[in-house]
């Protein structure tokens, strides 16, 4: 069963002088006590002045406030995080609504596309094709002892970027500082992985100064061997590791999911999370439009595996509610690259197929364009009540598709959620103006607040954030062997159980993102529920279990320090 990191009792440790306030994880600065000064021999190195995190924190604020751009604040941070990790965590928690977007989405793309500027020191492991003979070796290393979350990318659809190469190492480590921000993972319980086979990046590859891979990106067999010895190895040094798989490009994504998930505790992040955020945002926005799941039609522009993802989870909970199978499948609208999906279309993966529709489905549509069904014509014809971007396609969500739909929707329902913001398929201003202020609105990128007749309203944050950070903590909770499709199920019910529109119809579709640890606690107890209803973990009762998740709840504060050896 998971062990949970002792919070209480000192740390030991054998490092002592500079040894130990290079150590990322043990390092406290000017916090250091006099006391720690002698018995760590650390006279000397630090200013003299003895100091507290809170003091730490209020003299990195100041510094962080006054860069010129987030970019430089992301590399600030960045570098703070491989100083001192409980410092960084302690800044994050001041304010996770200004620090969030910082660390992770939409500044953490610009963090990959800049990688080479700013790669200083090691943290996680790149595994590159050349060293594929190497991988237990480079796993091995003892710093990893206490791994219990990986989080693997391969950086080839970094947001809706695209392919980063080498670069994606930022997003794995971006996903990771969550774990540990909203849920508590112990900071040496995570590891970032970049698995660089390559780049097909033009730029990056003219780059004199990538530090990743040069070389075309490595397929077919060749890469499946590849990723199929990093899972071996990974499940022979961790057997009870959970490994989440982050922006992989196109089928990838879907086949490695499909393939791994019976092996080994393992998730998509991109298919399952963001399926499960779409579903918790979605069931809020019923509170307000009164609009039952089973009635609403839902178009989802990108087809790809996470508007695969959201698409299968949104069926499956309209089935729960009571629709049929068909009927349910009659009310999504599938639009990718060539239109809508439709039967005899050419190269339909396994995840579109139960989303295509019949030609009879489309017959008698006015098409703008005979021959192709695209967005417009599916918002004209099919009336959806809600519409969905993970496009990666900024401003696809035009002005004559959104004022189409709402033409015969009261409430249109709009989520546009690819990142970052540039690739927002709208911004929430375009969609209130063409809605008139009816469009019920979610990004997946944060925005600013918006001016509405005269008032302020926040945007909703439909960003996967909400879920997995809680599904780490519920999984190792519980020790969970394997990740259900009920897991990501009852996580999306239950964000959406906190949403405010529960009490009060005006209110915010999601929690506040201040409030994602308490969100995720929730979302780890009944994750963790489920997993042991599912028969994936070890049968106990509620309170042992919900006694197992707080105890796991790492916070940032400074612990005493035992001298040992
Ligand atoms: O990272 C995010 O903000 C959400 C996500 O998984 C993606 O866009 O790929
Ligand atoms: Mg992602």
């Amino acid at each position: 069963m998971s062990e949970s990191p002792d919070l209480v009792s000192p740390v030991e440790t054998d490092l002592s002088g500079f040894d130990l306030v290079n150590k990322p994880m043990l390092n406290k600065g000017t916090a250091f006590t006099d006391v720690e000064r002698d018995t760590f021999h650390l006279h000397g190195l630090l200013p003299p002045h003895v100091g507290t995190l809170e003091e730490q924190v209020e003299r990195r604020w100041k510094v962080l406030c006054a860069f010129a751009t987030d970019f430089e604040r992301y590399a600030f941070l960045r570098d703070l995080q491989d100083t001192n990790e409980t410092l960084f965590y302690a800044v994050l928690a001041r304010d996770l609504e200004q620090t969030l977007p910082l660390v992770y989405t939409p500044t953490v793309g610009e963090g990959c596309q800049r990688f080479s500027e700013i790669w200083r020191k090691p943290r996680g492991v790149f595994i590159s094709y050349p060293n594929k003979h190497r991988i237990r070796e480079i796993l091995a290393d003892a710093r990893f002892d206490r791994v219990r979350i990986i989080v693997v990318s391969d950086g080839e659809r970094i947001l809706g970027l695209g392919d980063q190469g080498a670069g994606g190492m930022g997003i794995s480590i971006g996903k990771l500082a969550l774990y540990t921000a909203c849920a508590g993972i112990h900071p040496d319980e995570t590891l970032p992985v970049l698995l660089d086979v390559g780049t097909n990046n033009q730029e990056r590859l003219n780059d004199p100064l990538y530090v990743g891979w040069r070389h075309e990106r490595i397929r077919g067999d060749e890469y499946d061997a590849f990723i199929e010895e990093f899972v071996t190895a990974v499940t022979e040094r961790w057997p009870d590791v959970l490994l989440h798989w982050e922006d992989f490009a196109g089928s990838n994504a879907a086949r490695l999911l499909a393939r791994y998930r019976d092996r080994l505790c393992t998730f998509n992040d991109d298919i399952q999370g963001t399926a499960a955020i779409a579903a918790s945002t979605l069931l809020a926005a019923v509170n307000v439009t009164g609009v039952p799941l089973t009635e609403q039609r839902i178009a989802v522009l990108g087809a790809g595996s996470a508007g695969c993802g959201i698409a299968s989870l949104l069926l499956q909970a309209m089935i729960d509610a009571g629709a049929s199978e068909a009927d349910a499948r009659s009310r999504f609208f599938l639009v990718d690259r060539y239109g809508l999906l439709v039967e005899g279309m050419a190269d339909i993966t396994p995840a579109q197929q139960p989303f295509l529709k019949r030609p009879a489905d489309v017959e008698g549509w006015q098409l703008q364009k005979p021959g192709t069904v695209g967005l417009f014509d599916v918002a004209t014809n099919a009336r959806p009540t809600v519409l969905i971007g993970v496009s990666g396609q900024g401003g696809a969500f035009t002005e004559p598709v959104v004022r189409a739909m709402a033409e015969a929707v009261e409430r249109p329902v709009i989520f546009p959620l690819s990142n970052p913001t540039s690739r927002s398929e709208a911004t929430p201003e375009q969609l209130m103006t063409w809605t008139g202020g009816r469009a019920l609105i979610g990004t997946g990128s944060p925005f600013p607040p918006l001016q509405w007749n005269g008032r302020a309203a926040k945007v909703n944050q439909t960003n996967n954030s909400y879920i997995f950070p809680g599904i780490g903590l519920g999984v190792l909770a519980a020790g969970a062997r394997r990740i259900t499709d009920a897991m990501f199920m009852v996580a999306g019910k239950k964000v959406a159980e906190l949403s405010p529109t529960v009490t009060d119809k005006e209110g915010q579709l999601l929690p506040p993102v201040t409030e994602l640890r308490s969100v995720a606690i929730a979302v780890a107890q009944v994750v963790a529920r489920q997993a042991q209803a599912d028969g994936v973990a070890d049968p106990c009762d509620a309170a042992t279990l919900d006694t197992r998740i707080a105890a796991r709840v790492w916070e940032p504060k400074y612990r005493p320090y035992r001298k040992v050896g």
